[in-house]
């Protein structure tokens, strides 16, 4: 990896130093700063490639140090750092513009992983969007699932794919919405055309408009050269407006009419062209609430809510859990350029199993990366998941309802052989798990079916309101 320029943002000296240490040791460039203003400062001068970031400091946060820095047009990734507990904090932090979050104690390992993740992703953006658009477009995200709600996803997903239709991905963080839209363009006639990702959070208001459409030289002070802009650049293509609640109400109208005309004009330019571009949008709010309240136009949201996928978040598709995390492991363990994927001890299998994943999938990646790291002997063990999680997930285990036990069988009288089946095997499944006094393991072992199989027949019965 080149020597990266990176600044340490933390208001406790000891963290700085430390942190500081060994990026210095690991070969960057590292300077350090003791609040988010000293921060904003010095990466004003713009040489500052990566900041690592305390979330909780006094006077300005993190959080608002990331939106000041992305207002001001400053190119530095963020890399918040976290307790366990604020992970919505976390969360809070990507939708301002972050790049990344890193859970607090900081491992050196973990922050040198995440470290070469960004430096990949910024030399890739350096060298050529089209580039980058190749290589993200690469087939590395799991798309096997178990839980209905996905499978029927999957299957909007296949049917819009070969469309031209625009669609509109909505989900919490982290739920997918990237890999969903990347998976769009892959499946279309455009796949080998570019997929450029655009974060609509993090583009400065001044400069969105240039950077959508470009312009000529000389449009505006700073001008020198004419920009192709973005829009251009996806020609062809698939251009991926993420988080497109944060647009400006001004560009709303822009975009409306570049999608209906299917023509852009770029800033300073009399002239427009032809764009041949498709459009996949994702957000993590309630636009429908915000056309209510006036901050999104009713007319663009008519016109992108064509086709809605809604991601569950993954606390309601369980039963997903288990190939993810496999896939995870795999993914992570060859990233990591370990010689065998470790395995997952029962009891952590369980607590995972449990965890309530407010920050869905990018949470999981996160705590799959860390327990790849710690493993010892080819095995992670509760010791090597965060605390936070094993405090969260344990009451949670013995908790679980075993609702409904009774009550869905006997059949009801007109009901087919299968539901009928069903019943019987709902009510053998939640008498097992209280039998078991709530141990999904032991239930399921007893009644010798695998875990995953318990939890996806007990996500069936949910669905089928039989629970
Ligand atoms: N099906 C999947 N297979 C593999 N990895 C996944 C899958 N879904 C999500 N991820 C991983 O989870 C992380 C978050 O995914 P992504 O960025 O697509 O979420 P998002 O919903 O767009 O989040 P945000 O709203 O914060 O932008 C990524 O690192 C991605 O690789």
């Amino acid at each position: 990896m080149k020597s990266l320029d990176v600044m340490v943002i933390d208001d406790e000296p000891v963290i700085c130093q430390m942190l500081a240490a060994h990026l210095l040791k690991a070969g960057c460039n590292v300077v350090q700063a003791g609040n988010g203003e000293e921060a904003f400062e010095r990466l004003s001068k713009g040489d500052i490639e990566v900041a690592i970031c305390d979330i909780k400091m006094p006077g300005i946060s993190g959080i608002e140090l990331v939106r000041q820095a992305r207002a001001a047009g400053i190119d530095t990734s963020f890399i918040m750092m976290t307790a366990f507990a604020s992970v919505d904090t976390a969360i809070e932090a990507m939708q301002a513009g972050a790049a990344d979050y890193i859970v607090k104690p900081v491992r050196n390992e973990e922050l040198q992983h995440r470290l070469l993740k960004i430096n990949d992703m910024r030399g890739l953006r350096a060298e050529n969007r089209v580039l980058r658009s190749l290589v993200q477009g690469r087939r590395e995200d799991q798309f096997e699932f178990n839980s209905a709600a996905m499978r029927e996803l999957g299957r909007l997903v296949d049917k819009v794919s070969p469309t031209a239709s625009t669609v509109l991905v909505t989900g919490e963080s982290g739920t997918g919405k990237g890999v969903v839209a990347r998976r769009i363009h892959q499946q279309s006639p455009r796949a080998n055309a570019p997929f450029i990702p655009v974060n609509c959070g993090a583009l400065p208001d001044n400069l969105i408009e240039s950077e959508l459409f470009g312009h000529v030289k000389g449009a505006f002070t700073g001008a020198d050269k004419a920009r192709k802009g973005l829009f251009l650049e996806a020609d062809g293509g698939t251009l991926f407006l993420d988080e497109i609640g944060e647009l400006p109400l001004m560009m709303q109208v822009k975009l409306l009419h570049v999608i209906e005309e299917k023509s852009i004009r770029a800033v300073g330019s009399e002239q427009s062209r032809r764009a041949d571009v498709r459009i996949v949008a994702a957000t993590n709010r309630d636009l429908a609430q915000m056309v209510a309240e006036g901050r999104f136009r009713e007319d663009l949201y008519f016109r992108l809510s064509v086709f809605q996928i809604p991601l569950p978040p993954l606390r309601e598709r369980r039963a997903d859990l288990m190939p993810l995390m496999a896939f995870l492991l795999q993914r992570g363990a060859e990233r990591m350029g370990l010689a065998r994927v470790p395995s997952l001890e029962p009891e952590v299998e369980e607590l995972l199993l449990a965890y309530q994943w407010p920050g869905n999938v990018r949470e999981l990646e996160h705590v799959i990366d860390r327990a790849l790291i710690l493993a010892d002997r080819g095995q992670v063990s509760c010791a090597d998941l965060p605390p936070q999680i094993v405090k969260d997930a344990t009451p949670l285990l013995a908790a679980q309802p075993a609702e409904g036990v009774d009550g869905a069988w006997p059949a009801s009288p007109g009901d087919s052989l299968r539901d009928q089946v069903r019943r019987f095997e709902c009510t053998l499944i939640s008498r097992a798990i209280r039998d078991a006094d709530g141990d999904r393991r032991l239930a399921a072992q007893k009644l010798g079916m695998g875990l995953s199989s318990l939890y996806r027949k007990q996500e069936e019965f949910e669905t089928l309101g039989l629970l």
